[in-house]
């Protein structure tokens, strides 16, 4: 691309060296950095991409954009200093893929919990009504069925461009986001021309990034607010009007919102809620009548679940007895209370339960059916957000049995993750084991036919983060394999 044309975007700056005529690509890596590109420096926590710049550019970056006069070669590369390179790399990645999501039906999903769940429906509903989807979120990248990896929840501002472009090359026509509130504080959004935006819910998590819930549902508002006000170009948001920030989201933008709940007055209204121990069913009070809905997904959270993904649709102009349809069928979201078959007498199930919420709503939803025990295994990250720790051992004390374990313990250790999560137990039967694998074990130890185990906490994972190694681990073929010695299950 013309290296003017593309700088025309950022008004403020200070060029040092000469232009090059033209630049191949924009990195913001500089171990990614070829030949005549240019290399975007940006402030991260553990490093700075201004100490890589000498590096870009003898890897061969031609323009180097950064916050400040660096030392490098400007016989081999120009400098451009900006005031905010995090700014200047939202204007610069638009404009080089020539505004990608302006052409893509860009749906965005944010909350707490439900982000995942909520994107998946939305991308597979698409997909079995017979239309191209692409998917970014914490499962990684989903280009109609192409999958590819991703470090974050929300990616950074020019992966996010390079997807939509990728997405757009492969004739897709849809791509839903998941948008975390990091993603959204740190400007991974910027640039981004959603059509319809979600709100699942808040509640307490990354405390240790947002310091306060304000702050924390502040970030997430920003989905709202940056909708923009062109009017003529229709957007729609989707709030739960069962949630406290419904009024203040509902006020931050001008478009109009769509809401969904169970017990507040919404558009799309499930009442009459029958829960079991492989399916849902529940009526639709819905803009379009009345419909009797059933489903494989399970628990309160997913009715909440696949509301927001209906109203998601329905705003896009699908036809609401279309969607129950196609809901029927939909099966349950990978690692999201997904019932796993041990061949043992146990309901087993996976969940990916990380918050005080998550957890308190996965055991409320096994609650209907409860014959027996319910064993609860859940453990919690390393370094970081500590203090929802008590929280979520006082929400898993809802289970008559609690084991309480480590997700990733990065470089904490077991002892001060266990610690942190006994103080909130509020019954004396729980066990503390740090490692993951024999509290899995210990879990299927302890089963009697009849009872109920849910492992919160890795999901859809299949790894073990210690330290800065992943470590392969499923929770689902620890507990297979100690069911089969445990009840004797010979296939
Ligand atoms: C704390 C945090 O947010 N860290 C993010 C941050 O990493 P970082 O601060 O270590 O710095 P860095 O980005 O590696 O380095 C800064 C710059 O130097 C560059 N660099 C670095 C090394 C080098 O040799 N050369 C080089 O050029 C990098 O490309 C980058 O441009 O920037 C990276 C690139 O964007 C992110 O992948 C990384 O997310 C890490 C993996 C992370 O765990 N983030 C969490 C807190 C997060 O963002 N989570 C949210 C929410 C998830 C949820 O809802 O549960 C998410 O959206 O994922
Ligand atoms: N709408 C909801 N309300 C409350 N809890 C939910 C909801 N949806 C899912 N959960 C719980 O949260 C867990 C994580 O769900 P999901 O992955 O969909 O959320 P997420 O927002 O994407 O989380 P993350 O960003 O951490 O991946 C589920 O396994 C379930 O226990």
């Amino acid at each position: 691309m013309i290296t003017y044309n593309l700088l025309e975007s950022i008004k403020l700056k200070t060029v040092y060296g000469e232009l090059p005529s033209e630049i191949t690509d924009i990195h913001v890596d500089s171990r990614k950095v070829t030949e005549g590109t240019m290399f975007v420096c940006t402030r991260g926590y553990t490093v700075d991409g201004h100490d890589f710049a000498a590096m870009a550019v003898e890897k061969g970056a031609t323009l180097i954009v950064a916050e400040k006069q660096l030392d490098i070669d400007l016989s081999k590369a120009a400098l451009v200093v900006v005031k905010d390179t995090f700014k200047a790399l939202a204007q610069l990645s638009n404009k080089y893929y020539d505004y990608p999501s302006q052409k893509l039906t860009v749906f965005g999903v944010t909350g707490t919990n439900g982000k995942t769940t909520v994107s998946n429906l939305i991308h597979s509903i698409l997909k079995r009504a017979g239309q191209s989807s692409a998917l970014s979120g914490t499962i990684g990248f989903n280009l109609n069925g192409e999958l590819l990896p991703s470090e974050n929840t929300t990616c950074d501002n020019l992966t996010n461009q390079q997807m939509m472009q990728s997405a757009l090359d492969r004739k897709i026509e849809n791509f839903t986001l998941e948008v975390s509130s990091h993603g959204l504080a740190l400007g991974r959004l910027w640039g981004i021309d959603f059509d319809v935006v979600a709100f699942t819910n808040l509640s307490h998590d990354h405390l240790d990034y947002h310091g306060t819930m304000e702050h924390y549902g502040y970030a997430k508002g920003l989905l709202f607010s940056q909708l923009g006000q062109d009017l003529q170009d229709p957007k729609y948001v989707i709030l739960n009007a069962d949630d406290e920030w419904y009024h203040r989201y509902s006020y931050m933008t001008p478009h109009e919102v769509i809401s969904y709940g169970l017990d507040a007055h919404a558009d799309f209204k499930a009442v009459n809620i029958e829960y079991f121990n492989d399916m849902t069913k529940f009526t639709l009070n819905s803009p379009e009548g009345s419909f009797e809905v059933e489903m494989k997904l399970l628990g309160k959270f997913n009715v909440y679940n696949v509301l927001t993904a209906m109203a998601c649709l329905y705003a896009r102009g699908m036809e609401i007895s279309r969607l129950v349809e196609i809901i029927r069928d939909l099966p349950p979201v990978n690692g999201r209370m997904e019932k796993v078959d041990m061949k043992a007498p146990l309901s087993v199930y996976i969940d990916y339960a990380h918050t005080p919420d998550a957890i308190e709503n996965a055991i409320q939803s096994v609650l209907p059916f409860k014959e027996n025990k319910i064993i609860f295994l859940v453990g919690t990250g390393g370094n970081r957000d500590k203090t929802k720790r008590p929280t979520m051992a006082e929400k898993a004390s809802l289970a008559d049995y609690v084991i309480l374990t480590t997700d990733d313990p990065r470089y904490e250790e077991y002892d001060s993750i266990l610690n942190d999560l006994e103080k909130g137990m509020q019954h004396d039967k729980y066990a503390l084991i740090g490692d993951r694998a024999e509290a899995v074990k210990h879990a299927i130890e302890v089963s009697e036919p009849g009872d109920i185990i849910i492992f919160a906490g890795k999901g859809h994972e299949d790894y073990q983060i210690i330290e800065n190694t992943k470590y392969p681990h499923s929770d689902k073929e620890i507990a297979a394999e100690e069911s089969k010695l445990k009840y004797g299950i010979t296939e």
